[in-house]
C-alpha cells in the first residue's frame, strides 16, 4: 500500500476556458491533489527533510491556477500533475482533480471536474532517480513546464544566475541539464539528499558555483550517469564479419561490460567518409546512450578494449592512417554534463559538434538531446556532411 499526502479544496482565481468572457473575467477553480510518497522515513524521524512539503505543493498549485491560462481544465490538470511530479523526485504519483464550479452551463449544477493520474515512469525507491532517469522523464514535459523549472532553477542558483537573460519561450535550447555529478554536490552542500527538480534543468548559460574539489570527474560515480558513445566501422574483418556485424557486436560488448548499461541506441546510418585518405569505403555509424558507474577514463578503457577485441589496428607499425579505414571506432561524445580535458580524453568529443555522422543518428535516437546547450538536431542540420548521412 502506498502512503498519500492529500490536499483538498485549494481555491484560486484563474482565466482558463474556451469562451472569451472566461479568459477576460476569470472564475474560481478548486484543486485536489493526492500524492503518493513513501512516508515511513518521515513518520519515524519526525523531520520535514524526510517528506514532501505540502506548503510547496499548495503554492505550486496556486501558481498554476493563477498563471498561464489554458483552454481546458484537462490542460490545467496535466500542467499541475507534471509540475507536482517534478517538484520532488520522491513523489511517485499524483492524482489531480480540477473543479470548475462556476463553469458556464445553463443547467443548475453543483460542479464540473476532471481528474488525471500520473506516475513517475522511472524512480528508484531509495535515493531518488538517477540523472539519466530524470532526464528521460523530463523529455516527456512540454516547454512551458521547462520554463517554470528553469525559473525555479535560477532562483535556486542565486543572484548571479538570476541576472542572466530571460529563457527564450518556445525552445528547449536555452536550457541544459545539470548532471547528477553536479546534483550530488548540491546534495552534499545542502545536506539534503533529494533530487529536487530545481537542480536538474538550468538555463544553458548558468554557471554552477560548486565548491572546489567536489567536481573531480574521476571520482567513481556511486550513482549511474549517462554517456553518449558514437560507433563507426568501414572495414570488414575476416573473422568478425561486415561493418554492420561489427557494430552489432560492439553494442553487445557494451551491454556485457561491467558498470555499463546500454539504455538507448540509434538506427544505423550509412555515411560518406569525412577526412582521411581518398577512396576509403563508406562508413556505417551509430550512436548509443549508456548509463554507467564507471569514471570517464575507465569508460574510455572499456571502449578501447572493445575496439581491440574487434581487431582495430592501432599504433606504430599497424599501418592505420589518421581517419583512415577501421573495423571499429568508439568515441566518447559526452559523459554526464562533464567537461574533461586530459592527455587521453577530451569530453565532449572535440569534433562531435561538426559531425553529422554522429549528430544525426544521435538526434534520431533522442530528438531533444542537447550538446553543450545547443539542440543536437540543429547542430546536425548545420554540419557539412549533413547531406551524406542516410538512415538504413
Ligand atoms: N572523447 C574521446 N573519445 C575517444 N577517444 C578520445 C576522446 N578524446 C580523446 N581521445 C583519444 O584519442 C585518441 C585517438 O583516438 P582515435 O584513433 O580513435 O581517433 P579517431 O577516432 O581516428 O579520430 P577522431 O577523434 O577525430 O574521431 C585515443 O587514443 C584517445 O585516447
Ligand atoms: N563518415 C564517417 N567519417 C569518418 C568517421 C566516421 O565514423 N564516419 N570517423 C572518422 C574518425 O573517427 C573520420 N571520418
Amino acid at each position: 500500500m502506498s502512503d498519500t499526502i492529500r490536499l483538498t479544496g485549494i481555491t484560486a482565481e484563474g482565466f482558463h476556458g474556451v469562451l472569451d468572457f472566461e479568459k477576460s473575467q476569470g472564475q474560481l477553480f478548486r484543486v485536489d491533489a493526492a500524492l503518493s510518497v513513501d512516508l515511513q522515513a518521515a513518520g519515524r524521524s519526525d523531520n520535514l527533510e524526510d517528506t514532501v512539503s505540502y506548503a510547496g505543493i499548495a503554492e505550486l498549485i496556486e501558481d498554476s491556477v493563477t498563471g498561464r491560462p489554458f483552454e481546458l481544465i484537462e490542460a490545467l490538470a496535466e500542467n499541475i500533475a507534471q509540475r507536482v511530479l517534478l517538484f520532488d523526485a520522491w513523489i511517485e504519483g499524483a492524482e489531480i482533480t480540477v473543479h470548475k464550479p462556476q463553469a458556464p452551463l445553463e443547467q443548475s449544477f453543483a460542479d464540473v471536474s476532471v481528474t488525471v493520474e500520473r506516475t513517475r515512469s522511472a524512480v528508484r525507491r531509495t535515493g531518488g532517480p538517477t540523472a539519466g532517469e530524470t532526464a528521460e522523464y523530463l523529455d516527456e514535459f512540454d516547454v512551458e513546464v521547462l520554463k517554470d523549472l528553469a525559473e525555479n532553477a535560477r532562483r535556486a542558483e542565486g543572484e548571479a544566475a538570476a541576472s542572466g537573460p530571460e529563457p527564450d519561450a518556445g525552445q528547449v535550447g536555452p536550457y541544459r541539464r545539470v548532471s547528477l555529478v553536479d546534483l550530488a554536490t548540491v546534495y552534499d552542500e545542502e545536506g539534503g539528499g533529494r533530487a529536487g527538480h530545481e537542480t536538474v534543468w538550468v538555463p544553458a548559460d548558468t554557471q554552477l558555483e560548486l565548491p572546489e574539489g567536489t567536481r573531480d570527474p574521476e571520482l567513481p560515480a556511486d550513482f549511474p550517469v549517462r554517456a553518449v558513445v558514437a560507433l563507426g566501422s568501414n572495414l570488414p574483418d575476416a573473422e568478425l564479419g561486415t561493418p554492420a556485424e561489427l557494430l552489432a557486436s560492439a553494442v553487445r560488448a557494451l551491454e556485457e561490460a561491467d558498470g555499463v548499461e546500454v539504455v538507448n541506441s540509434s538506427p544505423v546510418a550509412r555515411t560518406k567518409p569525412v577526412g582521411g585518405p581518398q577512396g576509403q569505403p563508406d562508413y556505417l555509424n551509430q550512436v548509443v546512450e549508456l548509463e554507467t558507474t564507471r569514471s570517464p577514463h575507465s569508460l574510455l578503457d572499456v571502449l578501447q578494449q572493445i575496439e581491440a577485441d574487434h581487431h582495430r589496428a592501432r599504433g606504430e607499425g599497424s599501418g592505420e592512417q589518421r581517419w583512415g579505414p577501421r573495423t571499429l571506432d568508439l568515441d566518447m561524445i559526452t559523459y554526464a554534463g562533464a567537461e574533461i580535458s586530459s592527455s587521453q580524453l577530451t569530453v565532449p568529443h572535440p569534433r562531435a559538434a561538426q559531425r553529422a555522422f554522429v549528430l544525426l543518428p544521435w538526434s534520431w535516437m533522442d530528438p531533444v538531446a542537447l550538446l553543450q546547450g545547443t539542440p543536437v538536431r540543429e547542430l546536425a542540420a548545420q554540419a557539412d556532411d549533413a547531406e551524406h548521412v542516410d538512415q538504413l
